[in-house]
């Protein structure tokens, strides 16, 4: 039996919302489960970095839960651009999640998957929407996750995606070991109000609140500093709001299809070196089936 795994894409943080809110976007990781063979093979065109035996995440997560599944050819596209902050680790691990459940027979649940892709991404706000799909909130005590998905308004997203990597791990060297009660008060509640407002479809306060977040955009400002411009430019466009897409150096701009061109051409016009992505939440999140 063949099967084919599709994992979406994700942008995490929507500004204020750190390490816990995400959306699923239509980018994908798709990879065709194949023959058994005698060593692990994963078939893929995403460079010479990405290990193509057992050394790679999705397998490495796999045997990791299923240790006695035995080694299979792979065939792997894939759309999402790497290390960018649009969440293709949490796409390759859930990927090996679900390679494990189909060869180790495993039945586990969403939420048993949920859990064990959130300990090994260590936060939940790309894997949640990359199961369950859409805008999805979570929290993470470092034991258990509890997410909530929701509906992301019909807005479209575009991002702003530089040449070079930024991984995760060193755009989180940069952040800060602590934060002062009143801050963290705040904080946490620009990242409430911007959930109601996005319930509530109040784009306009979406857009105010997206754009505040006092967690961790200042601290990666130096890292990103494309992000200022870009916010300029999606003011003049109209946009709803922008913010840094994950841990970076993608940033997002969340519009409205009538302002979709005044962004695309300003952008165009600017001297900003990057390849620009029109994409849609992503409604459903990963899927398996036969062929
Ligand atoms: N399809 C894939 N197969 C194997 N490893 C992958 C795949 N996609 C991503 N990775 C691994 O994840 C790393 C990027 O993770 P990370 O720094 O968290 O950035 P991102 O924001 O893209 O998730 C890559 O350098 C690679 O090691
Ligand atoms: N909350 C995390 C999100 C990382 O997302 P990624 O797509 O960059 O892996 C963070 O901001 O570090």
């Amino acid at each position: 039996m063949r099967y084919k795994i599709k994992v979406p894409a994700t942008s995490a943080n929507l500004g204020p919302g750190f390490d816990s809110i995400g959306i699923a976007v239509s980018l994908y990781l798709q990879v065709d489960l194949l023959e058994k063979t005698d060593s692990w093979q994963v078939e893929h065109q995403l460079g010479s970095k990405i290990p193509c035996d057992e050394r790679n995440l999705m397998i490495k997560t796999a045997l990791n839960l299923a240790p006695n599944i035995k080694p299979h050819h792979l065939r792997v596209k894939s759309d999402i651009p790497l290390a960018r902050g649009l969440g293709s680790s949490s796409s390759a691990i859930i990927a090996g999640i679900e390679i494990a459940n189909l060869l180790g027979n495993l039945n586990l649940t969403q939420d048993q998957k949920l859990q064990v892709a959130t300990k090994i991404e260590g936060h939940p706000d790309n894997v949640a929407p990359a199961i369950l799909g859409d805008l999805v909130i979570s929290s993470f005590d470092q034991q258990t996750v509890t997410s909530i998905k929701a509906h992301f308004p019909e807005l479209l997203l575009m991002a702003f995606v530089p040449p070079t990597e930024l991984l995760t791990v060193a755009s989180r060297k940069v952040l800060p070991s602590n934060l002062n009660f009143k801050q963290a008060v705040y904080a946490s509640s620009v990242g409430n109000t911007l959930v109601a407002a996005i319930l509530t479809n109040n784009l306009m306060k979406v857009g105010e609140l997206i754009e505040h977040d006092q967690f961790h955009e200042q601290a990666r400002a130096a890292l990103v500093p494309h992000l200022k411009q870009l916010r300029e430019l999606g003011h003049q466009a109209g946009a709803t709001g922008t913010y840094l897409s994950g841990a970076g150096p993608t940033i997002m701009t969340i519009i409205q299809h009538a302002k979709q061109q005044n962004f695309i051409d300003l952008v165009n016009q600017s001297q900003l070196n990057g390849k620009l992505y029109s994409l849609q939440v992503q409604r459903t999140g990963t899927t398996v089936s036969k062929f």
